[in-house]
């Protein structure tokens, strides 16, 4: 029996598209029994259970691709609190759980080399701004360089931790969004004086989130890449908004492709801002959540 642990993860943090994320404190746990022959999958959407579940596709591809050998079955528990696309990495959790399994499957308790198991992981999902924090924990800067002599494109990450001052009001609507029709909205090209403004921002964020700076994370929060494109998939956007802000919010953002939004916000308000928004969306989860700073793990039985 393997059994990983993998906390949520919110990509992007508006202004760092495809490249920003963080792992915040909510979690799935992905029990994986290898005692009788077949597939058998539960715990998830009646369309996830079966032999394509993602998390599998994750654990066999890893499997295939280290030369490890296949067990003859597998029966998966998933028990998540990430909700599926709502903008909360719940297909980068899948992906995490499948490949950080494969390696305590196949490779017991060698130490697991974060980069190679993030190299595997973006087999399955391309971009590394969800899948880094899900394995690392923690707020990660990521990109992909692929130099003569490698295969395929390897990852890096720049790992920060999160002041502990922070909370992330979490509000997620009662519906989903598609990552993949959300990154349709999105235009091919950029003005280079938009890129600039970008830029200056995305590294910023990453200090003011580091070092308390609440002022520097205010103004540093504000994209010009994504959100003007996204925001229409989320009808209550400019009222969610302006309810976070009246209430003591210090930024505001779409998490990854959304639907949720995150209010970023000192602790001593942050219980005040999750009620005011839970009472005014009371068919919405609201959570108050914190980053996590360890990622997946595999625990002990
Ligand atoms: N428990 C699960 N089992 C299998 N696949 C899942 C599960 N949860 C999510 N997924 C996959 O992830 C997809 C949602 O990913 P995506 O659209 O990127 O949204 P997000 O990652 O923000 O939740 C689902 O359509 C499904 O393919
Ligand atoms: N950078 C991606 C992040 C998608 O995150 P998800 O949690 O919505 O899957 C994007 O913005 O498309």
């Amino acid at each position: 029996m393997i059994r990983v642990r993998v906390p949520a993860t919110s990509a992007n943090l508006g202004v760092g598209y495809d490249c920003l994320g963080m792992a915040l404190t909510l979690y799935g746990t992905f029990t994986f029994d290898f005692s009788q022959k077949g597939i058998v999958v539960s715990g998830c959407p009646k369309e996830y259970q079966n032999a394509d579940n993602l998390v599998l596709q994750a654990f066999f591809s890893a499997l295939r691709a280290w030369g490890l050998p296949l067990p003859e079955g597998v029966a998966l528990q998933i028990d998540t609190e990430i909700p599926v696309a709502r903008g909360l990495g719940s297909s980068a959790s899948c992906i995490a759980a499948g490949v950080l399994a494969a390696h305590a499957y196949g490779r017991g308790s060698e130490t697991i080399d974060a980069q190679e198991v993030l190299r595997q992981c973006l087999q399955l999902e391309a971009h590394p701004d969800n899948l880094a924090p899900a394995i690392t924990g923690g707020l990660c800067a990521s990109f992909l360089s692929q130099s003569a002599d490698d295969d395929l494109p390897r990852p890096f990450v720049a790992t920060y931790p999160i002041q502990e001052r922070y909370r992330f009001v979490t509000v997620i609507p009662d519906y989903e969004v598609h990552t993949q029709k959300a990154r349709t909205l999105l235009p091919k090209t950029m003005r280079y004086a938009d890129a600039v403004y970008q830029m200056g921002r995305c590294a910023a964020i990453c200090k003011g989130l580091e070092n308390g700076d609440e002022d520097l994370v205010r103004h540093a929060c504000t994209d010009r890449m994504q959100e003007p494109y996204r925001k229409q998939l989320i009808p209550e956007y400019d009222a969610v908004r302006s309810l976070a802000f009246a209430n003591g919010a210090s930024a505001f953002y779409i998490s990854g492709s959304g639907p949720t939004m995150i209010a970023i916000v000192d602790r001593s308000r942050s219980e005040a801002l999750c009620a005011q928004l839970a009472d005014a969306y009371p068919s919405w989860q609201v959570h108050c959540l914190s980053a996590a700073e360890q990622g997946g793990v595999v625990e002990d039985e």
